[in-house]
């Protein structure tokens, strides 16, 4: 169930330092917390937006108002990162058929093959087969473009930088990254949705602007029931950020680490990878910037930080207090009273926020794979393109699990 059960496993002790060590913080930005959101602790001079008059004042990236909207991911071709990973067919590169970079405007950016635009005149784009309109998100699924691999070995690795935003859109804004550990095993519409929420949770309430979003799977020597081997996971990742989303990437590092890879670990990876290696993103002055970036994580794995043994004190003090988590809440747990009560999350509250699940997504991968097994239909559960995937490779169908594990409500 956790890394608990591996063979080498060794509790974490207090006194000790975690092996490997972490990085060291003078390489971690230091861009402050996401939000001082307990009321004693509010200060305005935190949380507020700089006006732009200001902006010289507070801020290296010098002063430049930009109309984009603060959440937006970009999707014009010049904007994006050349692709560094191999794709699956002659011609990957998606290109934005809309011409507008607004992902918050009522027309929603849709990357399309530029094989597939070549197909479509001007007049064609805006209806496809005269069903869907070009705008709508579901096309994604239906274009037979490509999609973006990662490798199956370490030797080939190349960190995915694609979807990665090249420039801060907002200047008023500070970049963020979010990076999202678990199993996905197989990953679903509720793991999507997670990013969607905690996009507009951070758009609405922080001075931050998402550049871009990660799934980092766990590696094959996570001990837990139901997990399918990592390249699978990695290539349903895939398939469901390229066929559903116009920002979200997956990283297969941490799947393909020999040994369990800590998750304090995975986020220096990203830090390194980003801030260490590519110096941050460029902000409109033409300066690079450090990028935050935040662990997203379900109100289960949260409380997880909470049972002894599991996870090292250093390594929470790591993550909330150099990074940060997004908390999606599950149905049923009171995050915020567990905020509470963990002295260490209590510490770091600033760095931690509670996205609130307005609409109740409780899709449950352990579910989705007793469904395989008893043949029932997982359809609108998870994305067409990974149900495909399953039914391809066989996964899930010869598989036991503990009737415990099954039943288990994380609630
Ligand atoms: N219902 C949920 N609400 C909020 N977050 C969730 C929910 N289910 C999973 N998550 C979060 O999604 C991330 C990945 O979790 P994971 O891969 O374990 O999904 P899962 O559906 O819980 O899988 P499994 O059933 O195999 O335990 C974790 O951060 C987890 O907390
Ligand atoms: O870093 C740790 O000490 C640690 C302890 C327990 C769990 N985790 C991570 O939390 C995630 C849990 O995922 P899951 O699928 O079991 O919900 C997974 O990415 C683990 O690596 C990490």
């Amino acid at each position: 169930m956790d890394p608990t059960r591996a063979p080498d496993f060794k509790p974490p002790s207090c006194n000790e330092t975690p092996d490997p060590p972490l990085a060291p913080q003078s390489t971690i930005p230091k861009s402050g917390p996401i939000m001082p959101y307990v009321l004693a602790d509010y200060n305005a001079s935190i949380d507020a937006p700089i006006h732009p008059r200001d902006y010289k004042k507070h801020s290296k990236f010098g002063r430049q108002v930009s109309t984009a909207h603060h959440g937006s991911i970009p999707m014009k071709q010049d904007e994006l990162q050349p692709l560094s990973n191999e794709t699956s067919s002659e011609d990957e590169q998606d290109v934005d058929v809309n011409g507008d970079n607004d992902i918050g405007s009522s027309r929603p950016r849709m990357p399309f093959n530029r094989q597939m635009s070549a197909l479509f005149d001007e007049e064609e784009s805006q209806h496809i087969g005269s069903r869907i309109h070009k705008y709508q998100i579901a096309d994604l699924e239906e274009v037979p473009h490509g999609v973006v691999r990662q490798a199956r070995t370490l030797e080939d690795y190349e960190f995915p930088a694609h979807r990665l935003q090249k420039k801060l859109r907002n200047p008023n804004k500070l970049p963020l990254v979010i990076v999202a550990c678990g199993s996905f095993s197989p990953i679903t519409y509720l793991h999507l949705r997670m990013f969607e929420m905690a996009l507009d949770a951070i758009s609405e309430q922080t001075r931050f602007e998402v550049v871009g979003g990660y799934y980092s799977p766990v590696s094959d020597n996570y001990q837990k029931p139901g997990l399918a081997p990592s390249h699978h996971r990695v290539r349903m990742c895939e398939l469901a950020c390229e066929r559903t989303s116009s920002w979200l990437m997956v990283d297969a590092w941490e799947s393909l680490q020999p040994a369990y890879t800590r998750t304090a670990k995975v986020l220096d990876h990203f830090n390194d990878e980003i801030n260490v290696k590519r110096g941050g993103i460029l902000t409109a002055t033409g300066a690079k910037a450090g990028v935050k970036i935040m662990l997203l994580a379900g109100g289960d794995l949260i409380e997880s930080m909470g049972e002894p043994n599991v996870w090292a004190d250093s390594d929470l003090h790591h993550i909330l207090g150099n990074y940060g988590c997004l908390i999606v809440e599950r149905t049923g747990s009171d995050v915020r009273s567990f905020l509470l009560s963990h002295d260490i999350m209590y510490e770091h509250r600033r760095n931690v926020l509670v996205i609130k699940q307005l609409i109740y997504n409780d899709i449950s991968s352990t579910k989705v794979r007793l469904f395989i097994r008893r043949g029932m239909s997982v359809q609108y559960l998870l994305p067409n393109s990974v149900i495909r995937y399953i039914q391809e490779h066989g996964l899930y169908v010869n598989q036991t699990e503990p009737v415990k594990q099954v039943m288990g409500n994380k609630e």
